[in-house]
């Protein structure tokens, strides 16, 4: 089933600014279409107001399916890791299929078949969750729910954006084999080298209208059409052009194959290298990308180091027993030598988790101070002072009994801080949803509780990655500094607005996604990690449990 599409003098507004005007667009079934353009021309609110997604303010969109087919459209937008909101593969692609419908005896087949599609095999992945899978793979993810749906118009906002050479080259396999099962795909795109030579029509957009709107060959030849729009021509054609007027080519070529092609048949072998083998290191060099076929997973390396895959691969409840256990004997702490010893141990721990000493003085650095102030605070004795510093007194009892309080705060911070660090979103998640498992037999309904802290983990990994990244940014346009990186008070001054508006702009895009596979808020939702508790796992909360016991016992004695 292909769908045909029409877009009528369509007119689009931000507030009062136009981003779209008087757009007419014809777009025939189960074609390729281009749609590119400078940043800024209007690509991605076209393809939204085009997928139904965003009401033009003047025009309309028409869409016409097979003889009974309903029309439907998909849509995959830029930036996959924004769309992503179920706790595990099959689930991602199971909500869109719900929303359409589709009985659930259907759906296990169709999400198999979609993730095969995408070369995403459904053993090794769909129990996976969705955050944890590389950039190539969310958006290959992405594409599954999309197709999942049987779309008769898919259409890809800069689908290769950000992709290695290999993902780039299956995803275009993808979408030629997309074509040839029928469906009409429409691409947002400013890589022309790759899709113009793939595509039927295309349509370049400037400043919010359409610049031209054709077959795509005549188009990567045009390259004074596509430079007055803002555009660079593809690469082989430029390199053509140049070749022709030299008179080393006969045609303009299409695409990167057929200036291989001419080329080959155009010029002589060179004397020296005539009738000579081919060596090895040629023929590799030669041949096509290892992972053209689509169904081979991207290759991916792993630098963690082996200690810390040894505590990641800790079943996340021993981390959340040790760290509950830990800090219950931590409290009933009152006296300084069990306190050092547990110190000492915590230590010892945070360095077989790999975690470097400056991460850790990092993160502790600002407890530090803070902590500092409070001791001193507690130990302040204007009355019987047993030091004085000034006009300042001190009594000792009070540092004593301060200082045992600091130690065993920082003791239960670095508890969490260390299953924070070993425990990646979604064990944590499901470790907590574990946890508070018992409090459904109460009646008490958890499945928003761990919603919300789905949500927050989500947004709380982000949020940090985009500050470091905000102020990498600020920091490459001051002068070069040595050492790691600091806050200063004006850094965060000028971090807050552009957080905020990240914030803002990624709740909007998560709607958007939300809404564009028909999200129904009434409907709850449960994210999943499978939990699976190995001997290993028995023998790290039988050690931890032995620790707990000589600690406390240790407490008790001194
Ligand atoms: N949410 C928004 N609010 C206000 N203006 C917007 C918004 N989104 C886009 N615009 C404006 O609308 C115009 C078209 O933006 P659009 O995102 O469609 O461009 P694009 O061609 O897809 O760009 P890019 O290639 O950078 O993704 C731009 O001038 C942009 O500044």
């Amino acid at each position: 089933m292909s769908m045909s599409i029409r877009a009528e003098k369509i007119s689009f507004f931000y507030d009062t600014a136009a981003a779209l005007q008087d757009i007419n667009l014809e777009i025939s079934q189960g074609t390729l279409t281009v749609l590119c353009g400078v940043t800024g021309s209007g690509k991605s609110t076209l393809l939204r107001v085009l997928a139904g997604l965003a009401a033009p303010a003047a025009g309309r969109v028409v869409y016409a399916a097979g003889p009974g087919d309903e029309p439907n459209v998909s849509i995959v937008f830029q930036q996959p890791e924004t769309q992503l909101f179920a706790g595990n593969v099959h689930k991602e692609i199971e909500y869109g299929l719900e929303q359409h419908g589709v009985p659930k005896a259907q759906r296990a087949e169709r999400i198999r078949s979609a993730l095969s599609k995408v070369g995403l095999p459904y053993e090794s992945f769909a129990g996976r969750s969705p955050f944890l899978l590389s950039g190539g793979e969310k958006r290959r993810l992405c594409i599954a729910a999309a197709i999942a749906t049987q779309p008769g118009l898919l259409i890809l906002d800069e689908p290769t954006a950000g992709l290695d050479p290999q993902a780039a080259q299956a995803l275009l396999t993808l979408v030629q084999e997309l074509r040839a099962g029928g469906i009409t795909l429409i691409i947002g795109t400013h890589d022309l080298d790759s899709f113009l030579p793939l595509a039927d029509q295309a349509v370049v957009m400037s400043q919010g209208s359409v610049h031209y709107d054709g077959p795509a060959a005549p188009l990567a030849a045009d390259h004074l059409l596509l430079r007055s729009a803002g555009l660079e021509p593809p690469a082989y054609s430029r390199i053509g052009h140049r070749l022709r007027r030299q008179g080393l080519l006969a045609e303009q070529p299409d695409s990167l194959d057929a200036l291989l092609a001419g080329l080959s048949l155009q010029l002589p072998p060179a004397p020296a290298e005539a009738g000579r083998p081919q060596t090895p290191e040629e023929a590799q060099l030669e041949a096509p990308p290892a992972n053209d076929n689509p169904e081979a997973p991207v290759r991916e390396h792993s630098q963690t180091a082996p200690r810390r895959r040894f505590w990641q691969g800790l079943d996340p409840r021993v981390k959340w027993l040790g760290m509950v256990l830990g800090s219950l004997v931590v409290l009933g702490m009152n006296s300084l030598t069990p306190l050092l010893l547990t110190a000492a141990l915590v230590a010892g721990l945070i360095g077989t988790a790999g975690i470097s000493w400056s991460r850790t003085a990092r993160f502790f650095r600002p407890f530090l101070l803070m902590f500092l102030f409070l001791w001193l605070l507690s130990a302040l004795d204007w009355a019987s002072p047993d030091i004085t510093l000034g006009f300042l007194g001190f009594s000792s009892a009070g540092i004593l009994r301060g200082g045992l309080n600091v130690l065993r705060f920082l003791l239960l911070i670095a508890l969490g801080f260390l299953f924070t660090e070993t425990t990646t979103g979604a064990p944590l998640r499901e470790a907590l949803e574990w946890a508070i498992a018992p409090l459904k037999k109460l009646g008490i309904r958890t499945r928003g509780w761990s919603l919300a802290v789905s949500v927050t983990l989500q947004f709380v990994p982000w949020i940090l990655g985009k500050l470091s990244q905000l102020q990498l940014a600020l920091k490459s346009r001051g002068r070069l500094q040595r050492g790691p990186a600091r806050w200063s008070p004006r850094q965060i001054s000028l971090l807050i607005v552009p957080l905020l508006i990240l914030v803002i702009g990624m709740g909007d895009e998560l709607a958007t996604a939300v809404e564009s596979r028909g999200y129904d808020p009434q409907k709850a939702r449960t994210p999943s990690y499978q939990l699976n508790w190995q001997p290993k796992d028995t023998l790290a909360l039988a050690s931890v449990m032995l620790m707990a016991a000589l600690l406390w016992w240790v407490s008790r004695i001194s």
